[in-house]
């Protein structure tokens, strides 16, 4: 059954048009918001999209606000979609107590434990009931799909690709978490979402999925070297080790003196939406 979109807000943006809109969703049994932003190629008829996934503490706003990607977009003719990073309005205990577990960090994946598993459906909600609307409901093309996404989010995306093969045909990301079940971020919030058999965290881990044979398309990866969260949660040398030893196709690029935010997001926006369209316009 078609779901209800309800338009939250409207922006014409470099000749096209940045929404915001809501829906009920049925995977996190709440309202869910997402960005889109519409170029003005949208018009004519059906365009390739990139799914951009935020990183912890971001909304669906942040990327259509910071990344100064519709420029670009436009020129491409990609279609973008920005979704929120978790269920909100849970009423779970805690889940606005901390800015890397619960609301705003939902890690892309199905909770199993409980409260978190009532809500926090986001592996669903991304790659199931998203998608299917977006087709739906918005002049795509369900065969040219992207994903990409800075931190938490490149951890989403790296993950729903290799998790789901074939419905992302291009896949990049910013900064990633690429192996959390080795660093702090990822051990807390796998021990809480998933449980504390590690054994069940193999299975959302990019690098243990790559070593395990699961595959991406050609992969983007960007890095700045400035970037607080390098050492301790993002390690992307453990992704290009895995990469390697599993014959996986990697580019991974280091920027000395970026950081961690949307000033570095903003700086290589453009050469990742150029790697989706090439992909997504081809084949
Ligand atoms: N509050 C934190 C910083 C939070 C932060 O840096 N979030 C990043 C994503 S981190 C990994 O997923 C982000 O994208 N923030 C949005 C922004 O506008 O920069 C702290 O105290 O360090």
């Amino acid at each position: 059954m078609s779901q209800t979109l309800r338009l939250l807000s409207e922006h014409a943006c470099f000749g096209g048009v940045q929404r915001f809109y809501e829906h009920a969703s049925e995977a996190t049994g709440t309202p869910m918001r997402f960005g889109v932003y519409l170029p003005p190629q949208a018009a004519q008829g059906p365009c390739p999209a990139v799914v951009y996934l935020a990183g912890l503490t971001c909304t669906e706003e942040t990327f259509a606000i910071k990344a100064g990607a519709q420029r670009e977009a436009a020129r491409l003719g990609l279609i973008l979609v920005s979704p929120d990073t978790s269920p909100r309005g849970t009423g779970i205990d805690g889940a606005d107590a901390l800015w890397d577990f619960g609301h705003g960090a939902g890690f892309y994946l199905d909770a199993t434990q409980a409260p978190w598993s009532a809500h926090f459906r986001m592996e669903r909600y991304i790659t199931r009931e998203l998608h299917a609307l977006l087709c739906a409901q918005l002049p795509l093309r369900p065969d040219a799909i992207g994903l990409m996404g800075h931190s938490m989010g490149g951890h989403g995306a790296l993950t729903l690709a290799l998790r789901h093969p074939g419905l992302y045909r291009s896949v990049s990301a910013l900064a990633p978490i690429v192996a959390p079940s080795q660093v702090p971020w990822g051990r807390k919030a796998f021990a809480g979402y998933l449980g504390p058999d590690e054994s069940s965290w193999a299975a959302h881990d990019a690098c243990a999925l790559i070593a395990a044979g699961h595959r991406l398309p050609p992969l983007l990866v960007d890095q700045g070297l400035a970037d607080k969260f390098l050492a301790e949660q993002l390690q992307p040398e453990r992704l290009e080790a895995a990469c390697r030893a599993a014959g996986q196709d990697l580019t991974l690029r280091r920027h000395a003196g970026y950081d961690h935010g949307y000033y570095f997001v903003a700086s290589v926006i453009a050469d990742h939406l150029q790697h989706h369209a090439v992909r997504l316009k081809t084949g």
